[in-house]
């Protein structure tokens, strides 16, 4: 099989993007959606293969900054749109495109590359660990009542329309983004996203609802939200589905919250991407009526280990060897020291003897804090060379806050 895989003109994008499509079931989405992406979408960190004049393999890249422990927003390409062509399936073409993406990341000078994968078990053949988990969360809002802290009565609630009050939401959004790893700094174009309502993925849910929170007339929290109606002989069941939630202090969270619990006719909520620390679950009176479960996020690639290990802090001293294995992007093998703690980190090459072993993809998986080294290690996929080393790097690479992906991309 001849091929040739290039950086996508302007002029390829109907065929690629319809591979893409195709790749992903062939149903089309909504015109809506269609523009988002082809708005968004770098064309210059666009790759596409070609088998004569049709398109059989995707990728592209988005020039994300990433929160990571410490507060620091860190360069990182947001790998996406990535499809080969079920006829061209298990030859090699996704292989050929990680390659040259990843030499072109490493190029760029962004130390990560981040994905949210269709199946886990892709990636980590090119270095990719998973860093963070979202829960999904199904309450009986009938059952489940809140305990909310002084002051959640002082907070005004009101409709508005999403697209009417999105710049102030989404500088409340930027606020938040430094306090939690794992969060995106949204790029300008990126607010449309949370506006995206296509009328064919409501599934007969109203269109997408907001209502702000306000303290003193500032804007304190938001939610957007839909509400599903149902309807049975006994009487109403509807469903309250979540998209996003943000609040500055925990009275206008629970103010929140305790809207979505009381609307009228519905009897349950759903919230399909959480982080799985949300202070919600502190809030509930019966969490074994909270129908809670967690999967991957956001997978988490070093593409230059020692720039990203510098690029966060550590939430205690340390001071390391790793020996780190990388066969896809070879230029991280060996051994690296890392020092550091909360106020900064340097991490260089050393040929002083290691104290721990593992690969760059359980480097990943521990970057933002969300996966211990110490539970890496009880699967066998880090080993304790010097006594003492794993404890002391697990619990400096920990992060209080777990690290969260709100959105995919
Ligand atoms: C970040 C994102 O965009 S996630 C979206 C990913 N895309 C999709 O899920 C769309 C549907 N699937 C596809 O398009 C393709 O099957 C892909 C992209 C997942 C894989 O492309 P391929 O060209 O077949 O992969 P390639 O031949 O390079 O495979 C490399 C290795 O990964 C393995 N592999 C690839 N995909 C899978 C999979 N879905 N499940 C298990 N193993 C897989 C292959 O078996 C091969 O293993 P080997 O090296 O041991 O032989």
């Amino acid at each position: 099989m001849t091929t040739d895989l290039r950086v996508l003109a302007e002029s390829e994008w109907a065929s690629w993007y319809g591979a893409l499509d195709l790749a992903f079931g062939g149903v089309p989405e909504a015109p809506q959606e269609q523009e988002l992406w082809h708005d968004l979408v770098e064309r210059d960190r666009s790759l596409g293969v070609w088998d004569g004049d049709a398109c059989i393999g995707t990728t592209s890249a988005f020039s994300f900054r990433l929160s990571v422990p410490g507060g620091a927003l860190v360069d990182a390409a947001g790998v996406t749109m990535v499809s080969v062509a079920a006829t061209h399936r298990r030859r090699g073409v996704l292989t050929s495109m990680m390659r040259r993406q990843l030499d072109d990341v490493r190029a760029k000078g962004e130390p990560l590359a981040v994905l949210t994968a269709s199946e886990p078990v892709i990636y980590g053949r090119f270095g990719y660990g998973a860093a963070t988990s979202q829960m999904q969360v199904t309450i009986d809002s009938t059952r489940v009542r809140l305990s909310v802290p002084a002051g959640t009565d002082d907070v005004r609630l009101r409709y508005a329309v999403p697209a009417d009050v999105h710049a102030a939401c989404e500088e409340l959004y930027a606020r938040r983004v430094v306090e939690r790893p794992g969060m995106l700094a949204r790029r300008p174009g990126w607010e449309r996203h949370g506006l995206l309502d296509p009328e064919s993925d409501r599934a007969g849910a109203s269109p997408l609802l907001c209502v702000v929170a306000e303290r003193a007339g500032e804007l304190v929290g938001y939610v957007r939200f839909a509400v599903k109606p149902d309807w049975e002989w006994q009487g109403p069941k509807g469903t309250v589905r979540v998209r996003d939630i943000e609040a500055l202090d925990p009275a206008a969270y629970a103010a929140l919250w305790r809207f979505l619990f009381d609307i009228d006719l519905t009897s349950s909520v759903v919230a399909r991407s959480r982080p799985v620390d949300d202070a919600l679950l502190q809030l509930v009176s019966d969490v074994r009526r909270c129908d809670i479960s967690v999967r991957d996020s956001l997978h988490v690639r070093l593409v230059e280990v020692g720039a990203a290990l510098e690029a966060r802090t550590y939430q205690a001293p340390l001071d390391v060897v790793f020996e780190v294995e990388d066969a896809f992007c070879p230029w991280n093998a060996g051994r690296w020291r890392l020092t550091g703690d909360a106020k900064g980190a340097s991490c260089a090459r050393t040929r002083d003897a290691a104290d721990l072993a593992l690969s760059v993809r359980e480097l990943g998986a521990a970057y933002l804090g969300g996966v211990s080294l110490t539970s890496l290690a009880g699967a066998g996929r880090v080993r304790e060379l010097r006594q003492g080393a794993l404890a002391e790097a697990s619990v400096a690479f920990g992060s209080d806050v777990a690290p969260w992906l709100p959105h995919g991309f």
